[in-house]
């Protein structure tokens, strides 16, 4: 069982809680069992003339007493067990964000963020309501049961305890049923909800485009079904987890009838005083809980099981790339790359073969060629995204595995082609490599990536709050600020994908100018605008995967292949936007 091995675990490490809850709950326990034993004995006391008005205040005086000490321990208790129970959903959502980051966009790709989102949040709640509830109601509900049974059975009247338990196999085999059909309808719930989940996002996401096109009421019907689906799910639990207390209460209704009629003969026949008739009702009116309690308890397991066997899944997903590095930095940013060749995990074929190139620290190398031609994905092997197993990539002399994952990503700083900015301000976007870094260093790491106009008109400047992704900028805003925390990260290489494509070209002749002045600092530059490569100290041209010229610039023009053509047509186009301006 899924749910076991998470809750034997944790139960494990915070066991000193736990049985410091179990203890206070083992106190209540006998104590409520005093109560009705304590009220029998008063009747027969009164009865039998035995008791005065002074002994008797005194008597309900204690028993007002006791109750109050219970309410008190039953506070102790859940402070202490749902405070420890909170923690496990704590954990097991760090958990859930490890695991998130050690997995490659290859599962990204085959798995949707509304379903993760989905499994962080509702199916972890589950597994922590059974740490919580789960523990309170399975120990207390069978330690009420127990005691109250116990007393019934040694200390009142045996057969008619016995008799009064007639009904409760039935009841038992009623829960057994109930419950496997929860879990069922439950899982189906929540994997109704990922769907219902993940639709909204997208929706939320694709909204401009939704209305732009027209397809407003298309998606309305689409998330209306989604939403009647998950509902229709869930009303199947509810409906499943509402035979409970029938069951519990025909159950109890026949227990009763059964007592009463056998009880009042055993008291009229002198088996029983009156008294003990009246404690052994009050003992089976205390049944009620155990019995709710085993109900809720089933219910709240087969919840847990179905979250946990979901969460299960996702936390024993392959790792594609495994984290078993030792080195940290590299003693010089060197790349080498000796690549056979790369398919993407399920793609027919290769996206990189026969690419063999070494780059000297503080060089800059870049990438051209048309849509496709597996430009990014050699920045993405570099990041160490995807396994390599046809070839090897050495950084600093070393393969990319021999680097501890941290290290190996804090010697990159990527600007990917769609950068992602957080839904902060814009100074903490920039700084997010650097969150020592002061607001002037900031400031000066925007001057560089030629955001300085930009940040003028920006009416609380790095305090502006800048939209989820960065909603409130253009795309080449977004690109440059993306820059600017490249610039300002102390990575030690640069991986720019197609950057300078969204400014115009005086904005990129500035920021090659900057780019120039990064002294010690590998770069490699991915562009359809040969321009922005032009500078490199070597060059790459890609076609369908394969390195079909390089060389440098100079070389390249001379060789009179594909890449001379090209510079000469966007040469020319832009010589003819500059005197058409
Ligand atoms: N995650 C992926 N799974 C399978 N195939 C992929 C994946 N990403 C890219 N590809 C394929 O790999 C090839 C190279 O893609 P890549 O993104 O490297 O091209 P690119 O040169 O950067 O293109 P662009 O200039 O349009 O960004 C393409 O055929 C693309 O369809």
């Amino acid at each position: 069982m899924a749910l076991a091995r998470f809750l034997r675990a944790f139960f494990l490490q915070h066991r000193q809680a736990y049985f410091g809850a179990i203890g206070v709950l083992l106190i209540v326990g006998v104590l409520n069992m005093a109560l009705p034993w304590w009220v029998g004995r008063i009747i027969d006391a009164l009865r039998a003339g035995e008791l005065d008005t002074h002994a008797l205040l005194l008597r309900v005086a204690l028993l007002g007493m006791v109750g109050l000490l219970l309410y008190g321990l039953r506070y102790l208790w859940r402070v202490r067990l749902f405070g420890t129970s909170y923690r496990l959903g704590i954990e097991l959502r760090d958990r859930f964000y490890a695991k998130l980051t050690r997995l490659d966009p290859g599962f990204f790709q085959h798995h949707r963020s509304g379903d993760l989102l989905a499994r962080a949040s509702q199916d972890i709640d589950a597994i922590e309501t059974a740490a919580g509830e789960g523990v309170l109601s399975s120990v207390d509900g069978a330690l009420t049961l127990l005691l109250a049974l116990g007393v019934m059975v040694v200390g009142i009247d045996a057969p008619l305890a016995l008799l009064a338990l007639v009904p409760f196999p039935f009841m038992a085999w009623g829960f057994y049923r109930v419950a496997r059909r929860v879990q069922t309808h439950f899982g189906e719930s929540l994997e109704r909800f990922s769907q219902l989940n993940d639709r909204t996002q997208e929706a939320i996401g694709g909204l401009r485009m939704l209305r732009q096109n027209s397809l407003v009421e298309a998606e309305i019907h689409d998330f209306e079904t989604r939403a009647r689906a998950h509902t229709e799910a869930n009303f199947r639990v509810q409906r499943m987890e509402a035979c409970y207390d029938p069951v519990v209460l025909l159950a109890l209704a026949a227990a009763t009838l059964l007592t009463l009629t056998v009880g009042s003969w055993r008291y009229l026949t002198e088996v029983i005083t009156l008294g003990q008739l009246t404690s052994f009702t009050l003992y089976l009116v205390t049944l009620i809980w155990p019995m709710f309690a085993l109900g809720w308890c089933l219910n709240i397991l087969q919840r847990g099981e179905a979250a946990a066997r979901r969460l299960d899944e996702f936390l024993d997903e392959h790792e594609a790339i495994v984290d078993h590095g030792h080195r940290s930095h590299p003693a010089t940013p060197t790349l080498r790359l000796d690549i056979a060749s790369f398919t993407y995990p399920g793609a027919g074929s290769p996206a990189l073969r026969d690419l063999h190139i070494e780059l000297p620290a503080g060089h800059t190398l870049g990438i051209v060629g048309a849509t496709g031609s597996g430009k990014s994905t050699l920045l993405r092997l570099l990041l160490r995204q995807y396994p390599l197993t046809d070839g090897t990539i050495y950084l600093g002399g070393n393969e990319l595995s021999e680097y501890t994952l941290t290290a190996l990503r804090e010697s990159f700083a990527w600007v990917p082609q769609d950068p992602w900015l957080f839904a902060a301000t814009l100074g903490e976007n920039v700084a997010l490599g650097r969150p020592d870094a002061t607001p002037a260093e900031i400031r000066h790491a925007l001057d560089q990536a030629a955001f300085t106009t930009d940040l003028a008109a920006l009416p609380q400047g790095l305090e502006t709050r800048i939209g989820e992704r960065g909603i409130t900028l253009s795309g080449g805003q977004r690109q440059r600020v993306a820059l600017a925390r490249a610039l300002l990260s102390p990575a030690p290489i640069l991986l720019l994908d197609d950057t300078l494509s969204a400014v115009d070209q005086g904005t990129e002749r500035r920021l090659l100018d900057t780019l120039a002045e990064q002294q010690g600092r590998t770069c490699v530059i991915v562009s359809h605008r040969l321009s922005a490569v032009a500078g490199a100290d070597y060059l790459l041209v890609l076609s369908d995967g394969r390195v079909v010229e390089q060389g440098n610039h100079a070389a390249l023009l001379a060789h009179e292949g594909h890449y001379a053509r090209l510079w000469r047509y966007q040469q020319s186009h832009r010589n003819q936007q500059e005197s058409t301006s």
